[in-house]
């Protein structure tokens, strides 16, 4: 796939909450939003990033970076160490200065603090929350740095570590948490305020199962109010709440889009197969041959006018089968028929899915290059 400096068939902008639009920034099509009707400012894309290039030294960690993030979306960036995820993430936030390129969040420069300080939350790959102070008293101190009164920064703060199930926290140090409890007053500080953009380095690094699926939640739960901007190793994570994403390796963009067309899952569906039935000669059954049921199923699916191409892994007992979308024509059909062709030749099922999964996606794009 050659990479791709956008998002081609992105979903419509969201409305993020904010002062009083500039004229040029009003969109028409603009989504209701959840959040409380006031007047809002509308950027079609939340983050813009042209050619951007960040250097360390002789280290090139950020190479030629162009991405557009529309408002409202979660979007994942994703790679192998080293990528430059952390500092595509520490220039948007502000952190860091690139060498060369533009970056606009919410149609600003990063550096401007005063324009962007309510705005925009970050949790930090390696966050540290100071070791003395209380909860409550550290979100208060972080809510009050956006401006806002004591009484308002409280019942912000309040809110917040209500959100991340943390509200029995409010008067416990820092320095008492567990890493996962730490790990979610971050977040809890990363949301303060209800920011538009919301950047999230290694949400749930780190944390056991029950606290990562309960993170996943709390950042689906805020879909479309905010745009996200996610990084993170787990990819199947990254799929299930992701709309689109971003894949870096060694600082280059490889590939972009939404997460249907970075998986592939508009155009191929993946059909595991069972074994032999008890009884059956696996050679009967399985032969390469015509004469076996699963060479007979395949042929009946590459019968299929819909299909393209069906190849089999005997391997991995695969069979991918790619169809060109139409209108009326979309994974869940074409599963549907190529099912059918396969149970009336008695080819036994044990998985189906659409596309190639990001795991696998990310594997292949990245394995050639070490
Ligand atoms: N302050 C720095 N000085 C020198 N090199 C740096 C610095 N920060 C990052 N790098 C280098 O830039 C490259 C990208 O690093 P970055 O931390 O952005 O990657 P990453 O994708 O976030 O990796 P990981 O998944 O391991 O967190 C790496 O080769 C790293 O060694």
């Amino acid at each position: 796939m050659s990479p791709e400096t956008s998002e081609p068939n992105a979903d419509p902008v969201a409305s993020p909450a904010a002062a009083p639009p500039a004229p040029s920034e009003v969109s028409e099509d603009a989504q209701p939003s959840p959040k409380p009707a006031k007047k809002k400012k509308v950027t079609e894309a939340a983050v813009r990033m042209k050619h951007v290039t960040k250097r360390f030294g002789a280290k090139l960690a950020v190479d030629d970076l162009s991405l557009e993030i529309r408002a409202g979306r979660v979007y994942g960036l994703i790679g192998p160490n080293g990528a430059g995820k952390t500092t595509t993430f520490s220039m948007l936030a502000g952190y860091l200065q690139p060498t060369n390129g533009e970056i606009e969040v919410l149609g600003y420069d990063p550096h401007h603090v005063s324009e962007l300080k309510s705005r925009v939350g970050v949790l930090p790959q390696d966050a540290i929350l100071p070791p003395l102070d209380k909860v409550g008293e550290f979100l208060v101190h972080m809510a009050r740095l956006q401006g806002t009164s004591r009484d308002r920064a409280e019942s912000m703060a309040r809110a917040v570590l209500e959100e991340v199930e943390g509200r029995d926290w409010w008067n416990q140090r820092c320095s008492s948490l567990s890493h996962g409890m730490a790990k979610r007053v971050q977040l809890a500080q990363a949301l303060l305020g209800d920011p538009e953009v919301v950047l999230l380095d290694e949400p749930t690094g780190g944390l056991d199962p029950r606290s990562a699926y309960e993170v996943r939640q709390l950042i689906k739960a805020r879909k479309g109010r905010c745009t996200l901007i996610v990084s993170s190793h787990n990819l199947q994570e990254l799929e299930e709440i992701c709309d689109g994403a971003a894949i870096l390796d060694r600082g280059k963009l490889i590939a972009s889009g939404t997460i249907a067309q970075l998986t592939g899952a508009s155009e191929e569906v993946h059909i595991k197969l069972g074994r032999a039935p008890r009884g059956m000669a696996a050679s009967a059954y399985n032969a390469t041959s015509a004469e076996g049921v699963v060479s007979r199923g395949i042929q009946r699916v590459r019968d299929l006018p819909i299909v393209k191409r069906a190849d089999y892994d005997d391997e991995k007992n695969e069979l991918v089968v790619y169809f060109e979308r139409g209108p009326e024509l979309d994974a869940e059909a074409v599963i549907g028929h190529v099912l059918w062709a396969l149970l009336q030749e008695q080819v036994r099922i044990s998985g189906v899915s659409k596309g190639r999964g990001l795991e696998r996606r990310v594997m292949d794009l990245t394995e050639d290059e070490g």
